[in-house]
């Protein structure tokens, strides 16, 4: 499947991992680890000082912090586990500068916030979370705040904290969106190659070997549910004649035309390829051989009725094409080789026209 890359949103960003990226759960889950035991140990320094309510309140922070971790191994739930951790470290950081746990030094903790948020969550989420942040910090420092709290911070200490900490967010933003484009960027290239590993140049038309892939595709649906496909392979007729009078530029743009009429004619469902220099084949699922015969017809008569304007010339070309339908246990060798006789066969006739393999009279080929 050729996901389209230039219409990821940022939320579908989040859902590719570049190879190397630290996934957002295992990050959340290193963090946890991380913050529980650092927690434990500012509680029982608090237990010493004999501080009762900062301790409860680090012991809870850290079992909810050990829960949301053990709740993520149950259920799997990495949007839960990654909005429950949100949460969690924006009460925590908020606590930690409002109650000044640690004289007041805990409130450096704040600047591990930016890099967090803008990691584990969208590029909105962090803007947000961060503006939110920094204004409540600058709501804390003012007259209001500190009728509110009563924090030990000093005048210089908190004009600093407020431009340090407004400095690392935008910082990190800017580091986030490079970070976020650069994957959006690798998204891009790899879906580049994954279209050309599969589609042919010149056409656009899948190559031949993403229609032997159909074919596969197809033949195993016909073996479970015998439900019948046919192909069609279609030559342009004295193809060699246009690129000797019009050149090789006439002859690509012939090509061209061929497929734009492929394209018109076909379903959304068949598989429409360049199979050669100027040969295609379709794959027509879940088609019997009456339906392939008329769409072939049609694809022939729409052909022979268009022509390419080159040099102030009006250029025609028709086509011949072999029409073959699955039938019995026969493999999609066998099928392609039937199908190639009847374009013998159309050619051999006259050319412009749709030869069938005849099923009934094997080894032959009827106009
Ligand atoms: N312009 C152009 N020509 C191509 C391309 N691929 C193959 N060809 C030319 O297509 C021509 C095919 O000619 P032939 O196989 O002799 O067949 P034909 O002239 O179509 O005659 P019939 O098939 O018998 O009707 C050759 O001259 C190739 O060089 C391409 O991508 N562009």
């Amino acid at each position: 499947m050729i996901h389209d890359p230039h219409t990821t949103p940022d939320t579908e960003l989040s859902q590719f991992r570049v190879k190397g990226e630290i996934p957002v759960p295992v990050l959340i889950g290193w963090l946890s680890l991380a913050a529980i035991p650092l927690l434990v140990f500012f509680a029982i320094r608090s237990h010493l000082r004999g501080d009762a309510l900062i301790f409860a309140v680090l012991v809870t922070f850290s079992a909810l912090l050990a829960s949301n971790a053990l709740w993520y191994q149950v259920s799997r739930n990495t949007t839960l586990q990654r909005r429950g951790f949100i949460v969690l470290i924006t009460v925590l950081f908020t606590y930690l500068a409002v109650s000044a746990v640690e004289d007041g030094s805990a409130i450096m903790w704040l600047f591990a916030f930016p890099p967090i948020i803008f990691y584990i969550s969208e590029a909105r989420i962090g803007v947000i979370a961060c503006s939110g942040g920094l204004s409540a910090l600058i709501l804390l420092f003012s007259p209001i705040g500190d009728s509110l709290f009563n924090t030990p911070y000093s005048t210089n200490f908190r004009l600093t904290m407020v431009a340090a900490l407004g400095f690392e967010m935008v910082t990190c933003y800017i580091l986030d969106q490079s970070r976020r484009r650069s994957k959006l960027g690798l998204i891009r290239l790899a879906a580049d190659f994954e279209f050309a590993a599969k589609h042919d140049a010149l056409t656009g038309l899948a190559n031949r070997r993403e229609a032997h892939h159909q074919l596969d595709t197809e033949h195993q649906r016909y073996l479970r549910h015998s439900r019948p496909f046919s192909v069609l392979l279609m030559d342009i007729d004295l193809f060699k004649s246009v690129n000797d009078n019009y050149g090789h530029q006439a002859g690509d743009l012939m090509i061209k035309l061929v497929a734009r009429a492929l394209r018109q004619q076909c379903r959304k469902m068949d598989t429409l390829s360049r199979w050669g220099g100027e040969e295609y084949l379709v794959v027509l699922p879940e088609t019997g051989n009456a339906e392939a015969l008329i769409t072939a017809e049609r694809i022939r008569q729409a052909i022979a009725e268009e022509a390419i304007a080159f040099e102030g010339q009006q250029v025609r070309a028709t086509i011949s094409a072999g029409v073959a339908t699955i039938c019995g246990d026969e493999s999609v060798d066998r099928m392609l080789q039937r199908a190639d006789e009847a374009l013998y066969c159309a050619k051999s006739q006259g050319r412009n026209r749709v030869c069938n393999y005849d099923t009934a009279r094997p080894g032959s080929a009827v106009g």
